[in-house]
């Protein structure tokens, strides 16, 4: 399979052993998530689902960012403590993802890493790549970005242009470039109770150092693949990669993978530009799954722009796909039922949807087979042999697990003798135009929750739990 891989800056061959070790940087939990973060988590674990269908094990960890500026501004105007928000919008973050399909793996939090994190920092002093500051209510510690050769790779950005980039102006570095990976307390850090006992004094971990610590406990170094928001490339996982080759002295990270952002006219959807819609909002009007298929219509490196029409057409195709799906299951209850046999075939196109996520998960193509296949599916429906149908059932119910959709879908049953009877009776009376003991029999499946429908080759039946 091949990937995009921003280290090399250029689509790469996946070498991959049975088990894949993934980590994707997570929300900062200081408010609901909105579409563009959903974009984030329908991708990755649309990767790891495809992983898994490719027979791979995939240990799959995506952080929760538990401490800081954001969560200690919001506890205060809150009146709350910061452990306070974070746990509110955690609980809130999984609702949105549970809409969405996403499949649970490890999600740990900073404030469970702090010695670790203390540890990691320390022995990155004791290596000569971080230094000490004094500060008001203790020590900062600063990693020393010229210390580490290799800074830049990630990003592609030349020193002069990383010059330009003063993401911490402070006249106590050494280097415009080094970055804090631990702060001694602020007022406000003791306002939201967001201060925990270091070496240096009371004080919290920057941000770049809990995903080096994290990732590196709980997948060890190297490991797999890197995933997150392209906006975090520089200077987060610049950073996080400096800290990690520091420390155990190999290239932390296989591959690094970036998602493009979800845009709204043309712009990034963001809190900070105040243009965000929230996935609550659109899993209510629309069904989390469509959201999700709507997700995945455009690749992941391009943009995908939000709007209400473009929401319409992706439910206009999620639909016709389950519809399909729901046509072949009647029609295999319907063979299974009355032992009609019959010779037909069904194309397969699983190897094209294969072949379009092997190739830097072309979603866009996958669906593009995926419509195809239904077609064909929808050609041969009355024709084809019940094997036939049961395999094309087969294949399409795999793309839509790999796609994260048709999870809650509910088998259509195969009907006992009496029931058969009866829908044979229903047809005899609706030759003999007496409707009123057709509607009387349809009356009797529906009160069993059982939904007949009259195709042109007679009777098949849909049960009401279908979504
Ligand atoms: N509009 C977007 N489209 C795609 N991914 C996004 C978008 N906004 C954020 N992400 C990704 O979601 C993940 C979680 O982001 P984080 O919680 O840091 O967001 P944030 O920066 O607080 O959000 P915002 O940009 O709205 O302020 C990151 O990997 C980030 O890159
Ligand atoms: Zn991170």
């Amino acid at each position: 399979m091949k990937i995009y891989d921003t280290m090399s800056k250029k689509i790469v061959e996946l070498k991959l052993d049975k088990t894949v070790r993934m980590y994707v940087c997570g929300i900062t939990a200081y408010d609901y998530s909105h579409i563009g973060h959903g974009r984030n988590i329908v991708f990755f674990d649309t990767l790891r689902r495809f992983l898994e269908f490719k027979g791979h094990k995939v240990i799959f960890v995506q952080n929760f960012t538990d401490v800081d500026d954001k969560i200690i501004r919001r506890a205060i105007e809150l009146g709350k403590t910061a452990k306070e928000v974070a746990e509110f919008f955690i609980s809130e973050f999984w609702k949105d993802a549970e809409a969405l399909n996403y499949k649970k793996g490890l999600h740990p939090k900073v404030t469970d890493y702090i010695p670790k994190i203390i540890e990691f920092v320390k022995a990155l002093i004791e290596k000569g790549y971080a230094y000490e500051v004094e500060s008001k209510y203790g020590k900062d510690v600063y990693f020393h970005v010229p210390r580490f050769e290799k800074y830049g790779e990630l990003s592609g950005y030349s020193v002069e242009e990383l010059n330009r980039h003063r993401i911490e102006p402070d006249e106590r570095k050494k280097d415009v470039k080094d970055f804090a990976l631990w702060k001694s307390a602020k007022e406000e850090d003791f306002k939201a109770k967001s201060v925990y006992d270091s070496p240096w004094g009371k004080g919290r971990p920057g941000w770049h150092i809990e995903c080096s610590v994290m990732s590196s406990e709980l997948l060890g170094v190297p490991f797999d693949i890197h995933g997150g928001g392209m906006d975090l490339i520089f200077p987060h996982h610049e950073n996080e990669r400096a800290q990690s080759y520091a420390l155990f002295g190999v290239e932390p990270v296989r591959y690094w993978v970036h998602n493009n952002f979800v845009t709204i006219n043309g712009e990034k959807m963001s809190k900070s530009l105040g243009n965000i819609v929230r996935i609550r909002d659109a899993v209510n009007k629309y069904g989390g799954e469509v959201l999700r298929f709507f997700l995945l219509l455009a690749h992941y490196r391009s943009p995908l722009d939000y709007s209400e029409k473009a929401l319409e057409r992706a439910k206009k195709s999620y639909e016709y796909l389950l519809n399909t799906l729901r046509n072949l299951d009647m029609e295999i209850a319907y063979l299974k039922t009355f032992g009609e046999r019959r010779e037909g075939s069904v194309k397969s196109y699983m190897n094209e949807f294969v072949n379009a996520l092997e190739n830097d998960m072309n979603t866009p193509k996958a669906i593009a087979v995926m419509h195809n296949f239904a077609a064909e599916i929808n050609k041969n429906l009355f024709e084809a042999s019940l094997e036939a149908l049961e395999k094309a059932f087969e294949e399409l119910k795999t793309m839509g697990y790999v796609f994260g959709i048709f999870e809650k879908y509910t088998r259509v049953p195969v009907l006992g003798e009496e029931d058969v009877r009866l829908i044979k009776e229903r047809e005899l009376a609706r030759k003999e135009r007496d409707f009123d003991k057709a509607d009387k029999i349809r009356e009797k499946f529906r009160e069993k929750g059982i939904y007949l429908v009259d195709t042109k080759k007679g009777t098949r039946w849909f049960i009401s739990s279908f979504s």
